[in-house]
């Protein structure tokens, strides 16, 4: 099958065209389009269950599809092996994982596609130093991440996607459970990778603070897109009945709701 080409003739960094997927043998992509041009920053939302982590991870290649085509860089995804132009934020689903490593172990795994024969050299000991810097962690390089907080986890986890300094970032509810002061530093760190020119594709549940930095919004709903244009309008809680967002991964936190558009 030909490339996906945009109007400009660059193929898009994402393109999935009439994707197909199920789980546990229940239809949870139900032929979806979706595409991220370079230097694009799009938002996937939707409320619980409609799709949206499931349509990240057949981009990733960590849920097969069934039907319909998935490109990457303009690489069918079964060809893409260039990893380090990707970086990838899974959903964080506990506040540290009880990953016995220090947050300098965690990054520097980041970098091991870009090191040569894998052999850290001084340039990659220096990119995981920067990417710590930049999510305002370096002070805890030494430390064991199962002693972070959520957003300092979240921060740690970020530095490991921005180690190997990926052209496409892919994020998971990087917001979710995360405190207000670690949300601005990721704004912020955010930011700065698209004023760098990185193209983002990012599952949200609310736009929050990164809202000045979407381009566009797709809104699934029960695997199907209903809506890829502007970033809806956060509305009041209880503005739309019925299309509230509850957010369940945060064990201790109470359910969020919000009446985004969902
Ligand atoms: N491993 C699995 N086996 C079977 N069904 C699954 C599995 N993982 C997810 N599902 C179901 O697939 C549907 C879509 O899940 P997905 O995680 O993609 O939704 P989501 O939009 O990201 O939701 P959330 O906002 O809750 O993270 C849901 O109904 C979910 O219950």
């Amino acid at each position: 099958m030909a490339d996906a080409k945009s109007e400009s003739g660059i193929s898009p960094v994402i393109s999935l065209r009439a994707v197909t997927a199920e789980l546990g043998g229940r239809p949870v992509l139900r032929g979806i389009d979706l595409t991220v041009a370079r230097g694009e920053v799009v938002a996937l939302l939707g409320a619980n269950g409609s799709g949206k982590s499931t349509a990240v991870r057949t981009v990733i290649g960590q849920v097969p599809v069934t039907g319909g085509a998935v490109e990457i860089f303009g690489t069918p995804r079964r060809r893409f092996r260039d990893w380090a132009r990707v970086g990838y934020v899974p959903q964080r689903t506990t506040a540290a994982g009880g990953v016995p490593a220090t947050v300098t172990e965690v990054v520097t795994s980041g970098r091991l596609s870009r090191a040569r024969f894998g052999v850290l050299r001084k340039a990659d000991r220096q990119a995981v130093a920067h990417a710590l810097e930049q999510v305002g962690m370096a002070d805890r390089a030494k430390d064991s991440v199962s002693a972070l907080s959520g957003g300092q986890h979240q921060r740690v986890l970020i530095a490991r996607a921005l180690v190997s300094e990926p052209e496409l970032l892919i994020m998971d509810e990087p917001m979710a459970g995360v405190d207000l002061a670690s949300q601005e530093v990721l704004a912020a760190t955010l930011r700065h990778q698209v004023e760098q020119g990185a193209s983002v594709l990012l599952v949200l549940h609310e736009l929050g603070p990164l809202e000045p930095l979407i381009d566009r919004a797709v809104v699934l709903r029960d695997g199907c897109v209903l809506h890829d244009g502007p970033p809806p309008k956060a509305v009041g809680q209880h503005a739309l009945p019925g299309h509230d967002h509850v957010h369940p991964h945060d064990a201790d936190a109470a359910p969020v709701r919000t009446g985004l558009l969902t």
